[in-house]
């Protein structure tokens, strides 16, 4: 069983030791939800690095018909795809069920209907996630890091506020690891009409292609004005944030050992991805910077891996996901408090590779090129002109450190791109070149 088990794991898109071996699979946890259903904590070893996935192990199914494409051995299939059999964790947290060491739970006040029935999203990434209905969304967490995950702690204490901009949680389901509590799943209110940022963005990127209009801001898909109000409700969940959870100042020493940990970073990066090192002495002229100013930086909770992919626009707001910080960190990285204008970068990061990544290929790339470059500024400056508006910090000073913060995003995509979308490992290349 855990030959067939590390034979498959390796190749789901959620795997983070993709392209590694694995040395070893054990089954450190294996409990019986319903008849034909398992619930799987795997502990995979590759070298040094131990990790742990869990995995719904459905048993008895037709592996060979329905089942074939999430076949996992004969008669085993990743179950998260079975709708007969997924009904029990919605099931669960209504009841606030234990099964052996899971507890299932629901959020005060919530009456979860429980005839739903599941489908896997489409577009999984770090995760797996099961929509029933069109009410519910309930995100598995593949790779389990111990302790209360940061977008459980973080939805439900800015839920409890009445907070705007976050999608309502109804329930998670939890477990211990190493003695603490961690966090399983978590199940939030399914937006069903509202659209992802990147697939908004993009459709203005194309129409933006497609017209004889000479400029982003006057081809019918201009997406600046939403840009402007996606900076807005970034400011707006940040003075949330900063208003649940402590905050701090990073001192001149910390912000010193910040950007020491930063050229670590990019170090570790240029032996995983050697082109990088051509670029390196940009990033590091950045970092440079802040070093040499020495300010003391406020700092608070932060979502900490915002980009399109992570906001939604509902017919009449954009809604924040996903404040679980950047996946494969560990927890108390992505617990740690932040300046809030990493996020800001973020999403600055995130117009790039929106103007981008349609040209990748394509025949008209060279004439496009200057489009895509307008593009990506008009709505980096909406974006931040929205951001200021709904009372986020901008100051002078402070384009050194976002300028940082974007060259630290960058490196960081480097990473994320070599390992899962190799084909796009140019779009974070190209930060590098740019001059702001
Ligand atoms: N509450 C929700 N309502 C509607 N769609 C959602 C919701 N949460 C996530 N999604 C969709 O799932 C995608 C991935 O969600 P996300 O939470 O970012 O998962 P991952 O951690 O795997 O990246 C989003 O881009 C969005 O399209
Ligand atoms: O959404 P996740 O938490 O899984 O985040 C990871 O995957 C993202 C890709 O889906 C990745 O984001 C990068 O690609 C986006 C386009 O697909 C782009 O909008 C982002 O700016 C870029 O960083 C994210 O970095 C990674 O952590």
């Amino acid at each position: 069983m855990t030959e067939l088990l590390a034979g498959w794991i390796a190749h789901q898109r959620w795997f983070a030791g993709k392209g590694r071996p694995i040395d070893e699979l054990d089954i450190e946890s294996d409990v019986e939800l319903v008849p034909r259903l398992r619930h799987l904590i795997l502990r995979v070893r590759q070298g040094d690095d131990l990790d742990r996935y869990q995995l719904l192990l459905g048993t008895g199914g037709d592996t060979s018909g329905r089942f074939s494409h999430v076949r996992i051995g004969e008669g085993y299939y990743d179950a998260a795809h079975d709708a007969d059999l997924t009904c029990v964790l919605l099931d669960g947290m209504a009841e606030d069920r234990d099964t052996g060491p899971l507890r299932m739970r629901h959020m005060p006040g919530a009456d979860i209907d429980t005839s739903l029935r599941s489908l896997v999203l489409g577009a999984e990434q770090s995760n797996t996630s099961l929509v029933y209905g069109e009410t519910y969304i309930c995100k598995l967490f593949r790779r389990l890091i111990p302790g209360v995950n940061p977008e459980l702690e973080i939805v439900r204490a800015l839920a409890a506020r009445d907070a705007q901009h976050i999608a309502r949680p109804y329930g998670w389901i939890e477990t211990d690891l190493d003695g603490v509590p961690t966090t399983l799943a978590i199940t939030q209110e399914f937006l069903s009409t509202a659209n992802d940022g990147w697939a908004l963005a993009l459709a203005s990127v194309r129409d933006l292609y497609a017209s004889l209009t000479p400029s982003a801001s006057e081809a019918g898909g201009d997406f600046s004005s939403e840009s402007y109000r996606l900076g807005v409700a970034t400011a707006e969940i940040h003075s949330e944030l900063a208003a649940t959870f402590p905050t701090s100042v990073m001192e001149a020493h910390e912000v010193k050992q910040l950007i020491e940990d930063q050229r670590r970073r990019l170090i570790q990066m240029v032996e995983e991805v050697p082109e990088l090192g051509r670029h390196a002495h940009v990033v590091q002229e950045a970092y440079q910077r802040v070093a040499d100013t020495a300010y003391e930086i406020p700092v608070q909770r932060v979502h900490g891996d915002y980009h399109l992919g992570q906001v939604m626009r509902t017919p009449t707001d954009w809604i924040v996901l996903d404040f679980e910080g950047e996946p494969g960190q560990p927890l108390e990285e992505r617990r740690a408090l932040s300046s809030p204008l990493r996020d800001v970068a973020g999403m600055l990061r995130s117009f790039d590779y929106a103007a981008r990544h349609l040209l990748a290929g394509h025949p008209r790339a060279e004439e496009l090129y200057p489009r895509a470059v307008e593009w990506a500024e008009l709505n980096r400056s909406s974006f931040l002109a929205g951001y200021s508006a709904g009372g986020g910090r901008l100051q002078a000073q402070d384009a050194v450190l976002l300028r940082a913060l974007e060259m630290m995003k960058a490196v960081y995509e480097v990473g994320y791109e070599a390992r899962n979308r190799p084909t796009w490992l140019p779009i974070p290349m190209a930060a590098f070149q740019a001059e702001r």
